[in-house]
């Protein structure tokens, strides 16, 4: 059997006295969209920082098709083969879109260079929706705009597994249309993603999986139509997300 994509075995992170993720253990195999879901402060942005290299484990291991991670610097971890967006979107200034793209094929998984890494750059910003806006500068877009950009520098690395940090959140309901037919599409070319949301609909439709965390620890796992229906997983999560989800929507 080939190793998972992603294999966290105890993972701890503990801030000072406070313990944000607590003996987390899961896998993602590959072509699998992992939901990774949970109240606010549950843990889960903790957990794609330290998988992402951005924050270092207090205890466990973390490891990319068998290789561990722990450790490593975010560059390296990149390189490894892990994209990422933020969930504060963070865009390199000074740099056009297109450039920005190119900056991630460059530190990325495949390390592109050249008319081949541009040629692809335009190709991704026609994809996320940003054709055409190749020459314009990132602080200058909106915030969905900025969010798709993220995620063509996220793609133009060729990432592993890709990590979305919220990715849909923040978006109108027509937008949150276009941004799950996006994610839908990369799914289906086979990308292996860990997605953190707390859109539901948006969990239902996209994950083969989902690893719910509250206060730390992992309290489910499974399919998205059965561990969004496990008690524990609705007195500790649910009715708020749906709740927020109704507001929403007006
Ligand atoms: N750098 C840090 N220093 C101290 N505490 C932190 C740090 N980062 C996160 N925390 C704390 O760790 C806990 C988990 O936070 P985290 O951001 O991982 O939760 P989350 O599930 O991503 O929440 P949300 O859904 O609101 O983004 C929270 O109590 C948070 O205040």
């Amino acid at each position: 059997m080939t190793a998972p994509v992603l294999q966290a075995e105890g993972v701890v992170k503990r801030f000072g006295g406070l313990t944000a993720v607590n003996a987390v253990s899961f896998t993602v195999a590959e072509h699998e969209v992992l939901g990774l879901i949970g109240p606010n402060g549950s843990g889960k942005t903790t957990m794609i920082n330290l998988i992402s290299g951005a924050l270092t484990p207090s205890a466990g291991t973390i490891r990319l098709r068998g290789r561990p991670l722990s450790g490593l610097r975010p560059d390296r971890v990149a390189q490894a083969g892990v994209g990422r967006t933020f969930q504060l979107v963070r865009v390199l200034p000074g740099l056009s879109v297109l450039e920005n793209v190119m900056a991630g094929g460059v530190f990325g998984h495949r390390r592109a260079w050249g008319p081949a890494l541009e040629a692809e750059a335009r190709t991704l910003l026609q994809r996320v929706g940003l054709g055409g806006r190749e020459g314009e500068a990132p602080e200058q877009l909106t915030y969905i705009d900025q969010k798709r950009l993220e995620l063509a520098r996220a793609l133009a690395g060729d990432p592993a597994l890709l990590l979305l940090d919220e990715w849909l959140a923040g978006l109108n309901p027509t937008e949150l249309q276009t941004g799950i037919a996006l994610i839908a599409g990369l799914r289906d070319e086979g990308r292996t993603i860990i997605l953190v949301e707390h859109v539901m609909h948006a969990i239902r439709s996209l994950c083969d999986r989902c690893v719910v965390m509250n206060s730390g620890s992992r309290i489910a796992e499974g399919p998205p139509a059965q561990v969004l229906s496990e008690p524990e997983v609705v007195r500790a999560y649910l009715g708020e997300a749906e709740e927020e989800e109704r507001e929403a929507a007006g």
